[in-house]
């Protein structure tokens, strides 16, 4: 186990902002952590790393529950904060030798961990450029290589991609799937659930201070999921045998509509390939749509508000 807390609850004055979360972390996963403005995310963050006190339970990093904020624990965490925290007028690679150096990195080690963290971000041209010069993503990614540079066994990133051009984005996206590759454990909070989506072994939902659901992005699409939706579209929609289709066991409803044919069907019936056979018999296919709920449908369902909104709580 990387990281687990048990029943913390964060007050801020008589504002409850944790309401008692268990949360385990277990190695090699990306924990995406989702939720809408102010659900916690951050607060949650500064509790695991020990930068906030909490008013109740236990934080336990790499089996240490004792003192888990000891030195030995926390060089062994990268924290990627959502404000950039680097040196404007330095260059990228002063910039990740300084963070080097308070991590203790010596000699040709500490060469090499700066030049690899700069190159894994996508800055291996721009070692020389100074952050200032640099666009919004550039500035991020160099943020992401200093908080790597110690090659943590744990990266923590609180919205790495706020405010990014999409190319840096992605790059972060890929990096941080390289990264679990390589066996670095890491929790990622975002209130845009298609990076979720992208990249998360498990997601854990918060709103309003608590975990209200946790699983594959797959099993808590399923657990909402209560039909799917099949649009195929035909040129010759009168050829289509609308009963043979409905005969299929848990076909719910087949509806004509121009030259669009609808199938409602039970939740991952699997009766793509024969609602399709029976329709390309004489009918000509001219396009397949398979409507499918996202991470957007979960969190609605649980809440009744969207991600966008739910932050207004
Ligand atoms: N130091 C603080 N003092 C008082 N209230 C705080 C403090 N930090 C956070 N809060 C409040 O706690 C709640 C949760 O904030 P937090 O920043 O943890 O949410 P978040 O999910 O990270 O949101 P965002 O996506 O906007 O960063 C918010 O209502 C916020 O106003």
């Amino acid at each position: 186990m990387i990281a687990s807390l048990n029943g913390i609850v964060k007050r801020y004055d008589s504002k409850l902002v944790l309401d008692y979360i268990d949360l385990d972390i277990n190695e090699g996963q990306i924990i995406g952590l989702l939720g809408p403005n102010g659900a916690g995310k951050s607060t949650l963050i500064r509790c695991l790393t020990g930068m906030e006190p909490v008013n109740q339970g236990n934080v336990t990093l790499f089996g240490d529950g004792k003192k888990p904020f000891q030195n030995k624990n926390k060089e062994k965490i990268g924290l990627v904060t959502q404000e950039i925290s680097i040196f404007p007028e330095l260059t990228a690679q002063e910039n990740a030798n300084f963070f080097a150096g308070i991590y203790g990195l010596k000699g040709e080690m500490r060469k090499r961990r700066v030049a690899e963290a700069l190159a894994f971000v996508g800055l291996a041209e721009h070692t020389k450029g100074r952050a200032q010069n640099f666009s919004g993503g550039m500035q991020r990614r160099l943020n992401i290589a200093c908080s790597l540079v110690h090659d943590p066994k744990f990266l923590i990133m609180d919205e790495p991609t706020v405010g990014i051009d999409p190319q840096s984005r992605n790059h972060i996206l890929q990096a941080v799937k390289k990264l679990q590759r390589n066996g670095t454990t890491i929790l990622y909070t975002t209130h845009y659930m298609e990076e979720v989506e992208a990249i998360a072994s498990e997601v854990v939902i918060l709103d309003k201070g608590q975990i209200i659901t946790r699983g594959t992005v797959q099993d808590l699409i399923r657990n909402i999921q209560h039909e799917e939706r099949i649009k195929v579209e035909v040129s010759h929609p009168e050829e289509v045998s609308l009963e043979s289709i409905q005969a299929l066991p848990d076909v719910k409803q087949v509806i004509k509509d121009g030259n669009q044919i609808l199938v409602v069907s039970s939740a991952n019936s699997g009766h793509l390939d024969r609602i399709l056979t029976i329709i390309k018999e004489d009918s000509g296919v001219v396009g397949i749509n398979v409507e499918k709920a996202n991470l957007e449908d979960v969190f609605l369902t649980l809440t009744g508000r969207t991600l966008r909104d739910g932050g207004s709580a």
